[in-house]
């Protein structure tokens, strides 16, 4: 069975885009930790940080760069945002795909948990 990110972006499964170009998908996470809770994907099949090499510098380099159009637009770039990407068990990663939390819309603290 394909990943669940993979389907999510094939249309296989239902989510709220919330950004889509060739390459890269955003959409609500289905657990919002926060007023705002969107995951930035690329289209492409990576499953953990550790999965990249340099030929990804391109394609990874764009998920911040959406992610802070995505603050931009829902108004809380400037008040402060949460991105977060997680690696394997320990970091908490559950979906095997690769992708960059987008929290806004409320304070964060540090350390995170
Ligand atoms: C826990 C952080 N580590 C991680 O790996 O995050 C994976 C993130 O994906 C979210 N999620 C899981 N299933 C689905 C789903 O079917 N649809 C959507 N729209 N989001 C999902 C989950 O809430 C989590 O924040």
């Amino acid at each position: 069975m394909a990943c669940l990110f993979c389907r999510i972006v094939n249309r296989e499964i239902p989510a709220t885009i919330v950004f889509e170009d060739d390459e890269v998908l955003a959409f609500e996470d289905i657990a919002p930790q926060a007023p705002t809770h969107l995951l930035v994907i690329p289209k492409r099949h990576i499953a953990t940080l550790n999965d990249l090499d340099e030929g990804d510098r391109a394609l990874v380099g764009r998920l911040p760069i959406v992610a802070a159009g995505l603050a931009r637009e829902r108004g809380f770039h400037e008040a402060g945002y949460r991105v977060v990407m997680n690696c394997n068990d320990d970091g908490g990663q559950t979906v095997y795909h690769i992708h960059m939390h987008l929290m806004g819309g409320r304070r964060f603290t540090w350390p995170a948990g």
